[in-house]
């Protein structure tokens, strides 16, 4: 099978970075992660993070660097998470398709039920 391919953002503010805890009835639900879903037909990994994040937090950005790319496998089966830089161009935030979303400093990340994928990702944010 091939890995599900998934974009994931990075978004930092003055007092931390864009956390969001997925909801109930989805996979890995009450799991913390960073904003973002899986690559649909056509898409470009810039496009999906936009869309992505419009859908579920109303949220407009501007898409940067890749910041890490991570292979993991679940019981379930593979994904392939591409995590990008990201820059909020709003300050608001709705929780639309996630139980709710948070900043947190770097230091405070290892607090938090983080998918087991983003290891690598919090591992290179604390360091
Ligand atoms: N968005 C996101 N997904 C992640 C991260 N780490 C990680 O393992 N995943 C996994 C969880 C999901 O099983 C898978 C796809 O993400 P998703 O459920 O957000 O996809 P989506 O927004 O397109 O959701 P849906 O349309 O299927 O409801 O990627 C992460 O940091 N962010
Ligand atoms: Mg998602």
């Amino acid at each position: 099978m091939q890995p599900l391919i998934v974009t994931a953002a990075i978004i930092r503010s003055q007092t931390g970075i864009l956390l969001t805890r997925r909801p109930e009835g989805s996979r890995h639900a009450g799991m913390w992660e960073f904003p973002g879903g899986k690559l649909e037909p056509g898409e470009s990994p810039e496009q999906c993070l936009r869309r992505e994040l419009l859908e579920e937090l109303d949220l407009p950005v501007e898409v940067g660097q890749v910041f890490e790319v991570v292979y993991h496998r679940y019981d379930w089966g593979a994904v392939l998470i591409l995590a990008y830089e990201c820059r909020a161009l709003s300050r608001r935030i709705r929780n639309l398709e996630v139980a709710e979303h948070r900043w947190v400093p770097p230091k405070e990340l290892p607090e938090y039920d983080i998918l087991a994928a983003d290891a690598p990702i919090v591992r290179k944010l604390t360091f």
